[in-house]
This record gives C-alpha cells, sequence and structure tokens, in this order.
C-alpha cells in the first residue's frame, strides 16, 4: 500500500530545542494508526506537522497527493476557544468553508448534509445552540460534525477522548471506524492501550525518537513501552539544538 504520509529523518521542535528527532517512516493510505508516548513525547508536535502549522527544523513530511484542503485536523480540547459567539450549525457550515469560499450562501444542500453529519454523531436538536452552551462531549460531537462534512482524505485527531465520556467515546469511535472503512487515512494521538489495541490496528510509539512502528500488536509490547518510559526519564527539557548527523 502507497503511504499518504511519508516522514524522512523528521526532527521538530520549538526555538531550535528538539521534540521530536530523526523519525523516518510512513502512514499508509487508508491506515488507522495510534500515536502513543509519554508525556511530552512530541506526539501533538507531530500532527501539527503533518498538519502543516509547525515547520520542521530539519528533514521533510510529504504528502502524497495531498493539499492542504485534504486535511481535516483536530486539535487538543484546551486549545479550542470556545468563548467566539457561533452556534452548531454555524459551527459545522465551517466545515465547509475551503470547497464553498468565504463569500457564498451557504444553499439548502449543504444546510441538508450538515444536519445529517450532526444527526450521525447523536447532536440533531442543537442546531442553534451556542457552542460555548455546550458540555465537553457534545463540542467534541459538533467538531466531529464538522470533519464529517469536511470530507478529509487524511484526517488528524489530537487526544479525542481525553475527558469525554464513555458513551461519547464509543458513538465517536464508531465515527472514526467509519472514515478508515471510506479508506480515508486517520491518525489519532491516543493515551488509552486498551482502546488503541481494541480499535486501532497500527501504533506509533513515540519517545522524542520513534520506539516502535506497525502493527499495534508488534508495538504495544511491555518491552516497548518499558523503553519509552525509560527514555521519557532521560530527557533533559534545556537541550540545545540537536546535533547527530553534523559533523
Ligand atoms: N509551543 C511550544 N513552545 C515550546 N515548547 C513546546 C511547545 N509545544 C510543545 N513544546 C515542548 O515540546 C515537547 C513535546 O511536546 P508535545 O506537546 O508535542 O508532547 P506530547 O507527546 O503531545 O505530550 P502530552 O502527552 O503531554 O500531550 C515538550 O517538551 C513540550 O514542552
Amino acid at each position: 500500500m502507497s503511504a499518504a504520509v511519508r516522514l524522512t529523518d523528521l526532527t521538530l521542535g520549538y526555538r531550535r530545542h528538539p521534540a521530536v528527532h530523526h523519525l523516518s517512516g510512513g502512514f499508509a493510505d487508508g491506515s488507522l494508526t495510534a500515536v502513543v508516548g509519554p508525556n511530552g513525547a512530541g506526539k501533538s508536535t507531530l500532527l501539527k506537522a503533518i498538519s502543516g502549522a509547525l515547520k520542521p527544523l530539519d528533514g521533510r513530511v510529504a504528502l502524497q497527493g495531498l493539499t492542504a484542503r485534504d486535511i481535516a485536523y483536530l486539535p487538543q480540547q484546551a486549545e479550542v476557544d470556545r468563548s467566539f459567539p457561533i452556534d452548531v450549525i454555524d459551527t459545522i457550515l465551517l466545515g465547509h468553508w475551503r470547497r464553498v469560499g468565504p463569500f457564498r450562501a451557504v444553499g439548502q444542500e449543504l444546510r441538508s448534509q450538515a444536519e445529517e453529519a450532526l444527526a450521525l454523531v447523536g447532536l440533531s436538536g442543537f442546531e442553534r445552540r451556542p457552542i460555548a452552551a455546550l458540555s465537553a462531549g457534545q463540542f467534541q460531537r459538533a467538531l466531529f460534525a464538522r470533519m464529517l462534512l469536511q470530507d478529509a482524505r487524511l484526517i488528524l485527531l489530537d487526544e479525542p477522548f481525553t475527558a469525554i465520556d464513555a458513551r461519547t467515546t464509543a458513538d465517536l469511535l464508531a465515527v472514526v471506524r467509519r472514515w478508515h472503512g471510506e479508506q480515508r487515512t486517520v491518525v489519532a494521538v491516543l493515551h488509552d492501550f486498551e482502546q488503541v489495541r481494541a480499535h486501532f490496528p497500527e501504533t506509533l510509539l513515540l519517545a522524542r525518537e520513534p520506539v516502535a512502528w506497525g502493527r499495534t500488536v508488534d508495538t504495544l509490547t511491555s518491552a516497548n513501552l518499558a523503553r519509552a518510559r525509560a527514555m521519557a526519564e532521560s530527557w533533559d527539557e534545556r537541550a540545545g539544538p540537536c546535533r547527530r548527523g553534523m559533523p
């Protein structure tokens, strides 16, 4: 299977402090992959780089046949500002902004698609509710509805089920399965290993450097997890620029 996203000797960081070192590999087209690892392992940083929001310090992210409009990116809930005075249906319709353009009116067909997406995530009847008045789980459902409408080939989810109740998680996992069934490429940062084992066939175990990447059964072994923990214990948060590969 060809790779939708290929990473080549990728090094990422902030103000030249590396957060991900020398990562090479690919997310196969249509694959469903969990990215796991200790706190501070660089998981969110990797998703930001794939989405195009963060420029690599070194190496490259190559998107095969995909442009920015083919990517849907769900940041961690804490990074989303909900104080904006907008209701649920307009939030969902923003998922279409790239296709419709900012100045064209939203037609009835689009509105029906938005309502269908809301029904799929269990939010029918919430169309006119301001987003500030949704629970965390309802808001996450709304963001999934927006991604359904976006119709993206590559879907990046950063801790989509953190602080979300079991029922909402089950409903949103069904949406992830649907995307997988439609051969979209899905990459999700997750912390719950049981959930990963049950629902995600591929896993990248990251501890700033890749510890293992492949089938979940081969990646999430106790030896690999112990290695990732040991690597996390030796991190120096004030480490300087990465010098590996430099003369
Ligand atoms: N905007 C930023 N500016 C500076 N450093 C950052 C920034 N964002 C992340 N970092 C640092 O980069 C490293 C990796 O962070 P990242 O958030 O990617 O890890 P993570 O694996 O997603 O962690 P968690 O599981 O805690 O969410 C950490 O040392 C973090 O402090």
